[in-house]
């Protein structure tokens, strides 16, 4: 049995437990209780329902006493002078059960769920805001570190989202009341107005009719698969992408029943910082035992979400008490220990053989078991998800040999390279090509070799096809050229010569008379340093195949087609190759609120931070453009589901149920421009001292359909200062430019977001559209309507220089 070591495994889930209608405190007993159980942390609320009762009794009492609104000369409703303010008084004793402890840090804290921060009735609102700034206070007091805030409710009849700017200012102030504090804000994945029910003592239908009235005229009972995602875009940009701002999503069955939203849904919500998941019991179905499991549809999303950088915690909600929490508290109360002897229901219980009192939790442990382990890509990438790097300029900056062990540990780079070179080899061998070499070697050079490994990937290649070639390794770098003479040394056998140059100043391989200069006399660049031998002559050969890696973030941040023009000249005019032939660069917009909010945090000390090309791994991100059409993920329990595929998935040595997989919709990738080489089209240089680089200027204009709406935050790898909205059925259409001064390299970019208006009124055509491969909306008869544009950015200041 293969033995996983930590870094292979998949992290274990943090699961905790909510009651909705916790009547009891959560005493440190409790927490421990719950520990004992296996749950890592519990949910208190943080005021108790005799709260709740006073600040009803208060309003009432207000209530019956309050005017009519009247409106002022202007016609405006005089909120002020109607609503007389209503302070809510301090909390008491009785108004929370709440207090710090040593278990406090195992405790969210929740807010009430009764308050109405949106309401469009003044009053409602004001109390709200100031039952909600109560609660926030005292559990910051108490050193509550998690709490959660119920969602915004969106419709007050026909009113749509009319009060959230009300609500997301009031998060606002509880982000800057309790300073250490995370804060959650509890969303349902998508917006069903039908469900948004009042419950008795709820503040909400306590709102004056003369304050509801339809505002926008947005139609009610129709759900809206972004509408929660919509409010919740409005919430974090108030508070401006705050850190310690983040979702808890609810996947309840409440929604829909069994089922999921569609993809385009999930994989929004997936680019979103959801720190909490909480789950309903009533997602959860009966398995053949009578055990509660979950669809896979919901398996396949919770692996999804623990497979971020940071996962978020699970909160398992409604599932039934902490166990053996009635005897403790009896036991507490009687001062009698409960090891002494059995209580009723342990006596009860413990008839029943393999009973399981947390059923669910249990399922979740199991679930957490059978996740997948970290693959080899996984592995090479970990720490890296998600995290904004500076790009690297090896061309002017000397890279440090821990950099070079990160490139050597791809897994498929080097094979691929090593395939390539073989075949090229066979090639030589079967079509007789001439050599360059005098003694009839294929003559192969790696230029920018770093520590080696494509050299050695050379010689493995042509010791495998048995085609002799003559090796030169070039590498501008003096410190991995250290390295280079020590591989050659001790595992290369002294076959390669080497050579310490700027390729783009190498004359090529260097003989005397028709034999190679040894190694050892090129530790320096050939012609500038090493005098030539009195009476020889230098003769300088070409090569046959020119292998080079100088590939970064957007095809060539290394300027790989500036310096391999510098080499162009030394290959074999008729023959030679160069590995790779041509490169592209591609490109898609994204929606990645995570890396925009570093993006802005690295702007107060860097004002080039939103310009800057960093280079990320990109995880929690959303496609914006889909080529593939939307639909459910659900699928009825037992079967994987169309949009659902399974994976084997890693087990303690036997073989578990494969593990559902999300796929998700396929992102409309384009390309930007490409590189081909030998490029023979260079133009002649004049000998003056500055070459021109102008045939390495690309420009490019993609459109880029987008079926729902969303923001774009930027392109995959390049960041826009400010992000910009799409709407449903709109269209992206990114300007591109890679410029050069012939000195340095650097992009410039502009973004263009339109709405499309049909031809006909006829829907599906609009759906049609959307679902081709080809998407230039100006053949198929759409009017453009620009509704967004961002500035022309630019690189220019982190400037590749050549
Ligand atoms: C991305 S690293 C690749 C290293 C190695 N070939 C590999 O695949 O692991 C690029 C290397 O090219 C070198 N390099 C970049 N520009 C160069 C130039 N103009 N002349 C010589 N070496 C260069 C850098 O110092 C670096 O060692």
């Amino acid at each position: 049995m293969d033995s996983l070591s930590p870094e292979d495994m998949a992290p274990p889930f943090c699961i905790g437990q909510h009651e909705p209608n916790r009547k009891l405190p959560v005493t440190p007993l409790v927490v421990q209780k719950a520990h004992e159980s296996n749950y890592d942390m519990l949910t208190t609320p943080v005021t108790t329902p005799y709260f709740h009762s006073r600040v009803l009794s208060q309003l009432s009492s207000h209530l019956s006493s309050a005017q009519a609104p009247t409106y002022d000369a202007s016609g405006t409703l005089a909120t002020t002078q109607s609503t007389l303010p209503l302070t809510i008084s301090p909390l008491s004793i009785a108004d929370t059960h709440l207090t710090p402890n040593e278990s406090t840090s195992q405790l969210i804290g929740v807010t009430s769920t009764w308050i109405d921060l949106g309401s469009p009735d003044p009053l409602i609102a004001n109390i709200s805001r100031q039952v909600l700034m109560l609660e926030v206070a005292y559990a910051a007091f108490c050193g509550i570190g998690y709490l959660l805030i119920p969602g915004p409710k969106l419709h007050h009849g026909d009113m749509h989202s009319e009060g959230l700017v009300y609500y997301a200012r009031a998060v606002q102030d509880a982000l800057s009341t309790a300073p250490y504090m995370q804060v959650h804000i509890w969303l349902r994945m998508l917006d069903n107005p039908d469900l948004e029910l009042d419950e008795m003592g709820d503040l909400a239908p306590l709102a004056r009719t003369e304050y509801l009235h339809n505002i926008d005229g947005a139609p009610s009972g129709k759900v809206d698969p972004l509408g929660t995602w919509d409010a919740w875009d409005l919430i974090r940009r108030t508070c401006k992408y705050h850190g310690r701002l983040s979702v808890d999503q609810v996947v309840s069955a409440l929604s829909l029943p069994k089922q999921l939203p569609a993809t385009f849904v999930q994989s929004r919500w997936h680019s979103e910082p959801v720190r909490l998941l909480t789950i309903d019991t009533t997602v959860f179905i009966k398995n053949q035992k009578g055990y509660p499991v979950l669809p896979k549809p919901h398996q396949a999303l919770i692996s999804k979400f623990m497979g971020l950088r940071s996962a978020p915690w699970i909160l398992l909600c409604d599932v039934g008490p902490i166990p053996n929490l009635d005897e403790a508290h009896e036991d507490n109360a009687s001062g009698v220990s409960g090891a002494d002897f059995p209580s009723l229901s342990q006596a009860a219980t413990s008839n029943k053989k393999h009973y399981d009192p947390t059923p669910h939790l249990s399922y979740m442990r199991n679930l957490q078991q059978r996740q997948s382990s970290r693959n080899a890509i996984e592995r090479f990438g970990m720490g890296y998800q998600d995290y904004l790097q500076a790009p690297l300029q090896p061309l002017t900056v000397n890279l440090e040999s821990i950099t070079y062990e990160v490139f050597e540990k791809d897994p498929i780079k080097y094979e691929w390279y090593e395939r390539a070179i073989a075949k090229a080899l066979n090639d030589w061998a079967e079509q007789k090509k001439p050599t360059s070499d005098p003694k009839g070697r294929v003559v192969v050079a790696v230029v920018g070799a770093g520590r080696g490994p494509l050299v050695t990937r050379a010689l493995r290649a042509s010791a495998q096809t048995g085609v002799e070639i003559d090796m030169w390794a070039v590498e501008k770098n003096p410190n991995a050229f250290v390295l280079l003479q020590r591989h050659n040394q001790h595992s290369w056998g002294g076959k390669v010569s080497l050579v310490q140059s700027d390729m783009r100043s190498w004359k090529g391989p260097r003989r005397d008379g028709d034999a190679p200069v040894s190694h050892l006399e090129l530790l320096q660049d050939a012609d500038s340093l090493v005098p030539d031998s009195p009476g020889v002559e230098a003769v300088h050969t070409r090569v046959d195949i020119l292998i080079s890696e100088l590939l970064g973030s957007f095809g060539d941040n290394e300027l790989s087609p500036e310096c391999l023009d510098g080499v162009t000249h030394l290959l074999n005019p008729v023959h030679g190759i160069s590995i790779p032939a041509s490169y592209s660069s591609h490109l898609t917009p994204i929606s990645a609120p995570k890396l925009h909010a570093d993006v802005m945090n690295q702007t107060y000390s860097n004002p080039a931070a939103p310009e800057t090309p960093y280079v990320v791994m990109l995880h929690a991100i959303d496609f914006i453009s889909t080529t593939q059409s939307t639909f459910p993920v659900d699928s009825p329990p037992g079967d994987t589901g169309s949009n659902v595929s399974s994976n084997r998935s890693r087990s303690s040595g036997h073989i578990s149920p494969p593990l559902p997989v999300m796929e998700l919709p396929t992102p409309l990738v384009q390309t930007a421009w490409s590189f081909s080489h030998p490029n023979r089209n260079i133009p002649a240089q004049p000998l003056s001292s500055t070459a021109s680089n102008s045939h390495n200027i690309r420009q490019t204009r993609l459109t880029f359909p987008c079926q729902n709406r969303g923001v774009c935050h930027g392109l995959a790898g390049y960041f826009e200062t400010t992000p910009l909205n799409v709407p449903d059925n709109g269209e992206i259409v990114i300007t591109m430019y890679r410029q050069t001064d012939d000195r340095k390299v650097w992009y410039e970019w502009m973004v263009e977001v339109f709405s499309l208006e049909p031809p006909s009124s006829d829907p599906r055509q609009g759906q049609e559209y959307f679902r081709q491969p080809a998407h230039q909306s100006q053949g198929h008869g759409y009017r453009r309507v620009r509704v967004g544009i961002s500035d022309l950015h630019s690189s220019i200041k982190d400037g590749c220089l050549m």
